[in-house]
Formats: C-alpha cells, structure tokens, sequence
C-alpha cells in the first residue's frame, strides 16, 4: 500500500500548502495557523465526503476558499459581530472566526447536515466565538444582527439584498463576495438596495500585497435612522 497524496483530490486528506500559501496563511492567521490547518483537514475529509465541497476543490482549499474569505475580516473593526448567511462549509464565517478571535461570529444555514457538520467542527477546533443558527435568513430577520452580514456564493444581489440589508445595525455593512459580476450585481440591485435602506454600494478588494488574487468584495453600508 502507498501513502495517500496529499495533492490528489481521490486519494482524500488535507492538501499541503504551497510555499506562496504558506506565507500568505501565516500572514492572515498568525499564532492561530494550527486551527487554520485543522479547519482544511476538516474541509478536505468529512466536508468533502459529506458533500460539502466537490472533491475538485481540494487541492485549491487554501487559495480559493480558506484565505481568499479570511481576508475579508481586514474590512471590519474590533470586537464587532458578524452574521454570515449561507455559510454552508464555514466560507467564510468560520475562516473569519478562525482569523480574528475578537469577533462573534453568527452563522446561519437552514441545511441540517451542513448545521451538524458546521456544530461539529466548530467544537472540534474550540472556536468559542461561534454560534451555528439552523435557519433561513429570512427567518432570523428582527431576532438576529450584526455590525456586519458577510455572504459568499448564496445568490444573486437582487435577492441576497433583502436576506442581508435588514440583518445589519444601523452604520452597519453588508461584506458580499463576489467575483467579477460584481459591478453588474451591482447595478441590477441598485434600486432594491435604496428600497431596504442601504447605502452607495461599492466594489472593494481585501488581501491585496498578501493574496495572489485578492477577494473582490461588494460593501453596502446600511444607512442610520436620520
Ligand atoms: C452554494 S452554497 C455556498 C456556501 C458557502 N457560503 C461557500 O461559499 O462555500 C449556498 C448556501 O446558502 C444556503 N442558503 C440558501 N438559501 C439561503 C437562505 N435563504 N438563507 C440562508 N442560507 C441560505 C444553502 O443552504 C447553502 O449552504
């Protein structure tokens, strides 16, 4: 029998990082690296077997998933509170929790085996700024918010607009990660945004000088009663 590889998405296990990605996690996750790793060998075992993630992602877990949402976390202040809708495998939420421990992290997933396996890792790697929330978002309107609502692949501007925007404190932001459609997203929720009390939407970066590609990130600020 051979030792699995690392690097081959069928043999199963955590990736190794390439060198590039080791720096850029030392940089983002600093003495709380071992969690990061832990978090990986989570997505790249049970995530992956348990449907999480495609087994494609594997090799690509540190650059594309793990880093490129941890950096996000640059954009918010200390000890504010986060609401992550859609967090499915913890992106980014528990990459964001993992980065910066003075944040509480509030994670909302109306998928049952995506709860447990989110409730099970969060225990695993002792992460006591996490609450995983089984619901929709649209559920937890009026019971559940934050300084800001972070969302990643849960869908389109249009509709992502009216699950985050009334889950933001006033002064507070939506953080959406989106890819290069972003300024399209943009303008097609332009006037749903105003209807729900937000702000100029703008497209931001997060990680540049540490990431290869920096994260491209759609910020909306939710407007203070006047
Ligand atoms: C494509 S996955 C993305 C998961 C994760 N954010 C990521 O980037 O890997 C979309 C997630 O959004 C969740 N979702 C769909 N509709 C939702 C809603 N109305 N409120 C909260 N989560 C929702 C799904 O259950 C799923 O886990």
């Amino acid at each position: 029998m051979t030792d699995a590889d690392p690097q081959d998405p069928s043999t199963g296990g955590a990736p190794e990082a390439t060198a590039e990605e080791q720096v850029a996690a030392k940089a983002v996750f600093g003495d709380r690296l071992d969690i990061a790793r832990g978090f990986v060998e989570y997505l790249a075992t049970s995530g992956i077997e348990r449907g999480l993630l495609g087994p494609r992602e594997v090799p690509r877990l540190w650059s594309r998933h793990v880093l490129n949402c941890a950096v996000i976390a640059d954009l918010m202040s200390q000890d504010s509170t986060v609401v992550d809708v859609g967090s499915g495998a913890g992106l980014p939420g528990l990459a964001i929790a993992i980065a910066r421990p003075d944040l509480q992290l509030h994670l909302v997933e109306p998928l049952e085996r995506r709860v447990i396996w989110l409730s099970e890792v969060v225990e695993a790697l002792a992460l006591g700024n996490v609450t995983v929330h089984r619901a929709r978002a649209e559920q937890v309107i009026g019971t559940l918010s934050g300084d800001y609502v972070t969302a990643r692949a849960v869908s389109a501007l249009t509709t992502l607009a009216g699950w985050t925007l009334p889950l933001a404190v006033p002064g507070g932001e939506v953080l959406a990660i989106k890819g290069r459609s972003a300024g399209e997203e943009i303008e097609k929720a332009r006037k749903v945004i105003r209807k729900l009390g937000g702000g100029t939407p703008e497209v931001v970066t997060a990680g540049q000088g540490v990431l290869q590609e920096p994260t491209t990130v759609v910020r909306i600020p939710v407007r203070s009663p006047a």
